[in-house]
């Protein structure tokens, strides 16, 4: 059976007051990684400087670098400086030159492992319209317009983590893949509580999605939503959903969603899903919070091989995850605000990366993903004065 987590509160603070100094650990992994990585250190530094408040990083291997550079893609150094953190900023991490390696000397491994141990079980990913994106859509502008949902994904189970798993050849020599879809009681139970209390602060409705009607995994899920939901949901308007439905809801019409709550697969198909809402995987931020402790602050995105070095990538879903940390990390609401209203009057001024570019859109300006930075960095300055 796998391991049963105490249910816990959701809020979840790492420092108890505001600080005018903040440990921040910085991993900022493959691929495009280390490039948004500097965009992102500029604009939250920017921001920082406004209000007098400094960031103490430092930067530690995760991924693909820490495979290449210390033969394990989960250096203990790392998880050390994790947990002595007030917070900790990820990039993204792997790639194809780690893919054929066994899969204890994989990136993804790495990840997985970070969840696990520092306990981040709830991954928060906002997918909210933006104005000024609204034709960086593949959808139509009356489908998105005003969007605005919270993804609740739970992030340390599932068949991410359901033992045992692997390849395995059976004596007639056929080899079978195993991965197990696991839920305690407990793991729903706690993920369940911080759905409530997210859709408690929102618009109160919360739609849980699971697939009932085939996964047993599933029935409990969703028996323990309804509860939790009946002990701590008061005001939250619940509904249900099958997975393979709410994939086809959220681009008919997405605007039915408010709170979303859902298993570890679930969450991470359905999140880079909604990104399309907004116009670009690269534009989604997420926060990943333990029970207690410093929680992972990480775009939904992945490391983007396929431009790696090209200075295309789109730091803003890194630079929204800096404000997320900022709110819920940090307790720096001011700084998040910042942040926000910065990439918001970038967008406003027409500066795009690649992927929200509208060519042959007099009033957009391609930019580099360093000048993005820079330019969101400038404006926190700018707006701050
Ligand atoms: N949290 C993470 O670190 C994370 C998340 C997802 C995937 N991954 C890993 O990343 C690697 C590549 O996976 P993938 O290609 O399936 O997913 P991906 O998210 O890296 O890329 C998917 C597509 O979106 C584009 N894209 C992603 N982020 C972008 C950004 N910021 N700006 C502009 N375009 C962006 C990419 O160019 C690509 O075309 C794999 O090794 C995968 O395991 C890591
Ligand atoms: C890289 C991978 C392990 C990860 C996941 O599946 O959770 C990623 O896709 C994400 O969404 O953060
Ligand atoms: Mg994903």
């Amino acid at each position: 059976a796998p391991p049963a987590p105490k249910p816990t509160k959701t809020q979840l603070r790492a420092v108890a007051a505001p600080q005018d100094s903040y440990k921040i650990t910085l991993l900022p992994g493959d691929g495009i990684g280390p490039e948004i990585t500097t965009a992102t250190v500029k604009a939250l530094v920017a921001a920082g400087k406004t209000k007098g408040v400094t960031f103490d990083f430092d930067e530690q291997l995760l991924g693909g670098c820490a495979i290449d550079k210390e033969g394990t893609p989960w250096p203990d150094k790392t998880l050390k400086s994790c947990q002595a953190a007030d917070s900790i900023l990820m990039a993204a991490i792997g790639g194809p030159k780690w893919d054929g390696n066994p899969r204890e000397l994989r990136p993804e491994t790495g990840l997985l492992a970070m969840r696990q141990q520092l306990g981040l079980f709830a991954n928060l990913r906002p997918a909210k319209a933006i104005p000024q994106l609204l034709d960086a859509s593949s959808l139509k502008r009356e489908v998105v317009e005003g969007v605005d949902i919270m993804v609740v994904r739970e992030l340390c189970g599932d068949v991410y983590f359901g033992k045992p798993a692997g390849i395995y050849t059976d004596d007639a020599g056929v080899r079978w893949g195993q991965n197990n879809m696991i839920y305690s009681e407990p793991e729903i139970e706690r993920i369940a509580r911080v759905a409530m209390d997210v859709a408690q602060k929102r618009q109160g409705r919360c739609c849980s999605i699971d697939k009932a009607n085939v996964l047993d995994v599933s029935q409990l899920w969703k028996d323990v939503v309804i509860r939790v939901h009946g002990e701590c949901g008061q005001g939250v308007e619940l509904s249900h959903m099958y997975v393979d439905n709410a994939a086809m809801q959220l681009v008919r019409w997405p605007k039915q969603f408010d709170t979303i709550v859902c298993g570890n697969i679930f969450g991470d198909i359905l999140s880079d899903e909604a990104s399309m809402l907004v116009g670009s995987l690269g534009m989604l931020p997420s926060a990943s919070l333990p029970s207690e402790g410093p929680g992972v602050f990480e775009p939904i995105h992945g490391s983007a091989p396929d431009i790696a070095g090209t200075d295309a990538a789109n730091p803003l879903a890194m630079i929204l995850s800096a404000a997320m940390m900022c709110q819920y990390d940090l307790l720096q609401p001011d700084l998040a605000k910042l942040l926000e209203d910065a990439v918001e009057a970038v967008l406003d001024a027409g500066y795009r990366t690649r992927d929200i570019v509208n060519e042959g859109n007099a009033d957009e300006t391609l930019v580099g993903c360093k000048e993005m930075g820079d330019l969101v960095a400038a404006k926190v300055a700018e707006l701050a004065a």
